[in-house]
């Protein structure tokens, strides 16, 4: 018999109870042996829970308890999430987890203490919600070298943007349904601003490329400044606007990760991918191109992957030897200005010559037009150039006057 506890009755916590007791007998049987949750540990009182029983308030009681093997970590944030699933592996426990912002800050340390106590520290929850993403990384593609990693990462940004673009929703209706909904971070400035995001692709790069991949040194832009005008001129040329992740291994070993709205084109798989749905492109030297689609966030399919994980934590006869990454000092990943991109850029000028300007600093611009354009706004995608001569490039714009309304990369298809 496995006892089990869950840390956390909210969203995901609920679901994971949820789920454990529809489909307990199946789960038993891919376990090979009976389970039970033993604990819910809530800060909150749930009197009129059919688990009332069960719930503690006092974490010590989980830690102290020898019978529990299993710990499910779905409080989020850094603290106390950290001292509660560190606690957990020193004493033999394993402990799965949802939480991407313990995994993209502590991952390369709880996954070592983890094999020091021949326990496993899984977290299939962190990135892409429902959609098996870290498995299939560590396992199914590992006779890959992962060259590039580029995907939709956050359900609730990208839920907004859909209800923007299809339903002519605001940004706020759009963004409180999503947090009706359970989609978002219970800050949901992590969604908006993008920082979600980068702590998934910093798990995804950490994970690909061996070595601890940091939030902090990550540019990341959130959605906030997309208007209904980029829409248009990304629609002009048949794209849409997407935010997206993106992680590649340069030549010389390092890292280029950045997070960022950025033009889709159609022909690209991951331009169809709306809603709450997350699309992952991964890249491998031997599978070619693989895509992971489906629910990026919300209660059952954030409790899928954490009951999956439970299972494979039962069945689990030492640490995993693939699940692992190398901590780092953080000097892996490339400068922004050092990054490669075509960038699309909206200005305000009173002046025809900006355009001329712009083709004398970048080359060959592409002129976009849309329909209701004022005749003082100017649009073009720039060709690819490295971030460094681009932002030079806006910097002489500014000097003449000119005033930048949008700036979105473009995603190379
Ligand atoms: N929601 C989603 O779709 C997804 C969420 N995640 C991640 O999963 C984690 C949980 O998310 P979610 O369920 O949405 O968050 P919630 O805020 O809904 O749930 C967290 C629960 O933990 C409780 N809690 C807070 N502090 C403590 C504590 N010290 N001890 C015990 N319980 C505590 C909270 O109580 P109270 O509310 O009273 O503070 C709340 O019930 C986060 O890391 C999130 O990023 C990952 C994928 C998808
Ligand atoms: N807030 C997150 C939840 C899942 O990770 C999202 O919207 O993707």
């Amino acid at each position: 018999m496995i006892n089990i506890a869950v840390l956390g009755y909210g969203v995901v916590g609920s679901g994971v109870v949820e789920v454990f007791y529809k489909n307990r007998e199946s789960i038993q049987k891919k376990a090979g042996q009976e389970m039970e949750i033993k604990y819910i540990l809530d800060v909150r009182d749930f009197p009129d829970s059919p688990y009332k029983d069960k719930f503690v308030k006092d974490f010590d009681i989980i830690a102290n308890d020898e019978s529990v093997k299993v710990v499910a970590e779905v409080i989020g944030g850094i603290e106390p999430s950290y001292t509660f699933v560190k606690t957990c592996l020193e004493k033999g426990k394993s402990v799965v987890t949802s939480n991407k912002e313990l995994v993209a800050s502590k991952g390369a340390e709880l996954l070592a203490v983890a094999k020091e106590h021949h326990v496993n520290f899984f977290f299939e929850a962190s990135v892409g919600g429902g959609i098996p993403i870290i498995r299939p990384l560590h396992m199914c593609l590992a006779a890959n070298e992962i060259v590039e990693i580029e995907g939709i990462l956050n359900g609730t940004t990208n839920f907004i943007l859909t209800k923007m673009i299809r339903e002519n929703m605001s940004f706020e209706a759009a963004l409180k349904m999503a947090q009706e909904l359970g989609y978002a971070e219970r800050n949901p400035a992590a969604d908006i601003e993008g920082h979600d995001a980068c702590r998934k692709i910093c798990i995804l790069a950490s994970l690909s490329f061996g070595s601890h991949v940091y939030p902090q040194d990550v540019y990341t832009k959130g959605i906030t400044q997309i208007t209904p005008e980029d829409v248009a001129y990304a629609e002009s040329c048949d794209s849409v606007i997407k935010l997206i992740g993106r992680a590649k291994k340069m030549e010389d070993g390092r890292i280029s990760a950045m997070v960022c709205p950025m033009f889709v084109s159609h022909e690209s798989q991951l331009s169809t991918v709306d809603d709450v749905f997350n699309g992952i492109l991964v890249k491998g030297d031997a599978t070619g191109d693989v895509v992971f689609y489906g629910k990026g966030a919300g209660k059952l399919p954030t409790a899928s992957a954490v009951v999956g994980d439970i299972v494979d934590c039962a069945k689990a006869t030492d640490t995993s030897t693939s699940l692992h990454w190398e901590p780092s000092e953080g000097k892996n990943v490339v400068d922004k200005s050092e990054n490669e991109t075509a960038m699309y850029l909206r200005v305000k000028s009173d002046e025809v010559k900006v355009l001329d300007v712009a083709r004398k600093l970048l080359g060959d611009i592409r002129v976009l037009s849309r329909e209701g354009q004022p005749s003082d706004e100017f649009a073009f995608i720039t060709p690819i150039a490295k971030e460094a001569v681009i932002d030079a490039a806006i910097s002489r714009l500014e000097s003449m006057g000119a005033e930048i309304l949008g700036e979105v990369r473009i995603l190379e298809c």
